[in-house]
């Protein structure tokens, strides 16, 4: 298909054309942590996470309804995504952040490309009550709410089908549960194109400090259990009242998946493993997927969605190393 970036589908999408930084074509690698898992490394964006999918279209979209300014709550990476496209658009951004529970890396990025950052006290959902009840009076709103986020951050679903065609389940970090209903979009369209007779499971994994939808799902109840505090190693997914909540329950009713919920020791082993067995370098919430799949017994194919980069969160890798003051101690450590 022509056009580069999530506009290959331009055919599948609201819009033609627009900005773009080649996001998407990300690495679908097998992996060897276990028999049919597959890791679809989306670190390898532009701006090391999903987000620049639906960053790609949404921004398009602002430029193209007049907006000169864009406004997202952010754990870190809608923040990175939004200043690096609102920048290549030639708007501004605004990104509100909940102090002190944001990755380093992700961070910089906002700094590095110029947004203005708003930090607040308390937790993700905060900020974004702040986006929703004031913000989007003043600047066109970006968070996953918006529709055209979601248009792009679909394309995963194509990308998959066109080098995997329909796997059995997909499985996917959950936070403000916008993705996972994403990309069941995508696959119920591949559905409906007559491309996939049977449609991937959607499995939901979320930090287990952190897990209203996993929490209701295990507890038969219709509604989140919203969580007032919530608390993960996983920064990104430290969201305790998602937004598309309604979303993400209809993607895993309709495509017979579930929720689950992994503690921040398996996500830290599971990064650890991916990093040094798959040779995949995912931050903590990225690898949370691939921590859900290998805990699970699912049957068939699956895919797990590694959502952002190892180089996101710096701060949770224990770095260590051999002081060498000597040849001699050179060759006896390599001759171990
Ligand atoms: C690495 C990573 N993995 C998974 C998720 C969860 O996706 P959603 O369930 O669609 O929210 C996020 C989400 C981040 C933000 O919500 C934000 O950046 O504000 C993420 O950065």
């Amino acid at each position: 298909p022509k056009g580069s970036g999530i506009w290959r589908y331009a055919t599948m999408l609201p819009m033609k054309a627009g900005v773009t930084m080649g996001e998407g074509r990300t690495p679908l690698v097998e992996s060897r942590l276990k028999r049919n898992l597959w890791v679809k490394f989306e670190g390898a964006n532009p701006t090391g996470s999903f987000k620049d999918r639906g960053m790609a279209l949404g921004v398009t979209v602002a430029r193209e309804a007049g907006a000169n300014k864009v406004i997202v709550a952010s754990t870190g990476n809608t923040a990175a995504s939004a200043a690096a496209y609102a920048a290549r658009a030639g708007l501004k951004a605004y990104v509100v952040l909940p102090r002190g529970n944001v990755a380093r890396g992700k961070l910089v990025q906002a700094a590095l490309h110029g947004a203005e950052i708003l930090a607040v006290e308390g937790y993700f959902d905060k900020a974004l009550s702040l986006v929703v009840e004031y913000g989007t009076r003043y600047a066109y709103p970006l968070n996953s709410f918006n529709p055209w986020r979601l248009e792009g951050q679909k394309t995963l679903a194509y990308e998959v089908y066109e080098e995997l065609g329909c796997p059995d389940n997909i499985v996917v970090p959950v936070g403000n549960a916008g993705n996972i209903y994403a990309i069941w979009k995508g696959f119920r369209e591949l559905g409906e194109l007559g491309l996939c007779n049977k449609l991937p499971r959607m499995i939901g994994v979320q930090a287990a400090g952190a897990a209203p939808l996993a929490r209701a799902w295990r507890e038969g109840s219709q509604s989140p259990l919203f969580v007032e505090s919530p608390s993960t190693i996983a920064s990104a997914i430290r969201i305790g009242k998602p937004v598309n909540w309604v979303k993400a329950f209809i993607a895993v009713r309709e495509s017979g998946g579930m929720f689950v919920e992994v503690d921040d020791a398996d996500i830290l082993r599971a990064q650890l493993a991916l990093a040094r067995v798959d040779g995949v370098g995912a931050e903590p919430a990225g690898a949370a997927s691939v921590a859900g799949a290998l805990a699970l017994d699912l049957p068939g194919i699956s895919v797990a969605v590694v959502t952002g980069h190892a180089l996101k969160d710096p701060d949770v890798v224990e770095v260590r190393t051999t002081p060498v003051a000597s040849q001699e101690e050179l060759v006896s450590v390599l001759s171990r």
